[in-house]
């Protein structure tokens, strides 16, 4: 059924003008060769292996004071790359609609940038495809909105999900366009269980959109005549959000609050309450506790009860597939559920489409077919992929077009270093970068792989903490290991190429329209998101050609989507055609 879903309307509304395949079809194609890649007419395969680098978030800005942390780093690796070589680096867009983001307002992620990377083609992201059904209307008429209506009808409809209009993970129009939409439906008592941002929008904004919330949900109350409240919630890094298991605890406190009505702070009014939580600012939005809203008998106001229906309206998968296997799984033991009602569930999305989950999504997730790493493995070579645990499913999952796991275990390895747990990155700011350097050090020189990918995650994690200090820390650790394994690359006569997936590290302070950083009390206002900003690609190594490779003069708009074919043909092969063209020529130099 779930495949059904997504052929009609991916044909229908969204197409990729590419052919229609199930994810088994296209296995047993790899397996048959249909995946083949034909080598590279002058770069050719050298036996030697190919390093590729994700710096996540780091980008390069046009603002070049102290809230620069990418320059105010000690960064000698990477301004070698770009001074000693000239011609063999480049800047690429990573943002927008360049990565398939509604607008070029869209700032980029990892999302939608490791997808980029790993598919070489531009896909129209979750929140195109979710824009798209909720104008149509599509989504009420397919068959995740029928799993859950009649509880929805009958009982009351839960949504979970990010409050604030960031963009990367959820919108906040959409989710009143979902409630307007399921009251349309004959909803009548909906119950909003909203985790606070401060990572995708401005930190110390969580009172405002719970504000905005309220006011909201009250002037839809009465003008449709109909029961809707805010019932529970915290911040996204401390509650519910988690991703790649690198903290149940947090999934834990979410599913309490939400599901239980359980959670160390019980007020009667939201925006007083989390007014109180937040007083002084001494707290970041990213880590308010978790609370629940009480009625006048002191209960929470809103517990899932058997017969009602809970949505999750995030679109983006990695942060929603822990919450939703605690909601879907009978079989659980991540954490004691104490109880686990009788409730109907579905996604706005399917976060997982290997392992099927959820079950029921009220839209088709984007499918990502052909992603380079089916060619990679269906040619025959072997991959070695590492980051720490908050990266890890980057580097694997979103880069192989949403597929979980292995495509060949017997060519893949995907090694995961543990990340640390329970503190703001902030307070350990090299975090695993430096294991990461030594086990994909490891694998470059072992001979075992054609093909070795990793993620540095440190850039990106510490930028969301806005703590400027430990951004320049981040970023020059991150230099300092590019530089293991380049020299790594050098020892083993291979090739590389570094990029980074968006940027966040090089913008650590917000801006006026004039691009002044804004100052408050005294002191510059901290910026905990991503950025609009290009970001590096350089390629190197002893391995290169004898003529080399230089980039090609035309494609001024490139963005990461160009990356692919560029890595297919440094590993020696040309890429599909309708992959978005590669950056490098052999002619000219
Ligand atoms: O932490 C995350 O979930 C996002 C920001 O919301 O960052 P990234 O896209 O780099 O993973
Ligand atoms: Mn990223
Ligand atoms: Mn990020």
């Amino acid at each position: 059924m779930a495949e059904g879903h997504r052929s009609t309307l991916a044909d229908e509304q969204f197409g990729q003008g590419l052919p229609e395949h199930s994810e088994a079809a296209l296995r047993e194609e790899a397996a048959a060769g249909d995946f083949r890649l034909a080598p590279h007419p002058t770069i050719t395969r050298i036996g030697k292996p190919l390093l590729l680098i994700v710096m996540d978030g780091l980008g390069e800005s046009k603002f070049h004071d102290e809230f620069n942390a990418v320059e105010q780093a000690n960064t000698p690796t990477l301004d070698a790359l770009k001074e000693l070589a000239p011609r063999r680096w480049r800047m690429l867009k990573a943002h927008g609609t360049a990565v398939g983001l509604p607008t070029d307002a869209d700032m980029g992620n990892s999302e939608v940038g490791h997808n980029a990377l790993g598919a070489g083609q531009i896909v129209d992201q979750g929140a195109k495809c979710v824009d798209g059904a909720l104008a149509t209307g599509s989504l009420f008429k397919l068959d995740g909105w029928k799993w859950i209506e009649a509880n929805a009808v009958a009982g009351t409809l839960h949504l979970i999900g990010l409050l604030s209009d960031g963009g990367v993970h959820s919108r906040y129009d959409q989710l009143t366009l979902l409630m307007e939409g399921a009251i349309q439906q004959g909803v009548k008592r909906i119950r909003l269980h909203v985790l606070s941002d401060g990572r995708d929008v401005n930190d110390n904004t969580a009172v405002a959109w719970v504000e905005r919330l309220q006011g909201d949900v009250a002037a839809l109350s009465q003008r449709l005549d109909v029961d809707v409240r805010i019932a529970s919630g915290g911040g996204r890094m401390a509650v519910t959000m988690d991703r790649y298991e690198s903290d149940w605890r947090v999934v834990q406190r979410g599913y309490y609050a939400h599901v239980l009505g359980e959670a160390p702070h019980r007020f009667k009014d939201p925006v007083q309450g989390v007014r109180e939580l937040k007083k002084g600012n001494t707290v970041s939005d990213q880590y308010i506790e978790a609370w629940v809203v009480v009625g006048e008998d002191g209960e929470s106001v809103g517990r899932v009860a058997d017969g009602d229906a809970v949505v999750t309206f995030n679109f983006r998968a990695d942060r929603m597939v822990e919450i939703s296997q605690a909601l879907e799984y009978p079989k659980f033991d991540k954490f004691d559920r104490k109880r686990w009602p009788d409730f109907r569930f579905a996604g706005i999305m399917q976060y997982d489409g290997d392992l099927l989950l959820p079950k029921h999504f009220l839209v088709p997730p984007p499918l990502i077919e052909r992603a380079s790493e089916q060619y990679v493995v269906g040619t025959g070579l072997r991959v070695f992929a590492c980051s720490e645990s908050q990266k890890i499913g980057h580097v694997t999952f979103f880069w192989n077009g949403n597929r979980s796991g292995y495509l060949d275990p017997k060519l893949e390895k995907f090694e995961e270093i543990p990340s640390d747990q329970g503190i703001s990155f902030d307070k350990a700011p090299a975090m695993k970068a430096r294991e990461i350097a030594a086990a994909t050090k490891q694998a470059l020189l072992s001979g075992k792989y054609d093909f070795v990918r990793c993620n540095f995650a440190n850039p990106d994690m510490v930028g969301h903490t806005g703590n400027l200090k430990a951004a320049i820390e981040a970023v020059t650790v991150t230099d300092e290991c590019v530089k293991v394994l380049l020299d790594a690359v050098d020892q083993a006569g291979g090739r590389f190429l570094v990029t980074a997936d968006h940027g966040n590290a090089e913008e650590m302070s917000q801006r006026d329209k004039a691009g002044n950083p804004v100052i408050k009390d005294g002191k510059p206002v901290e910026l905990t998101s991503h950025t609009l900003n290009p970001v590096l690609c350089a390629i190197g190594g002893p391995g290169l050609p004898g003529r080399g490779c230089c980039w090609q003069d035309d494609l001024p708009n490139a963005g990461l989507a160009n990356v692919t074919a560029t890595f297919l043909n440094l590993l020696g092969f040309e890429a599909p055609d309708f992959y978005k063209p590669t950056l490098i020529t052999t002619d000219g130099e």
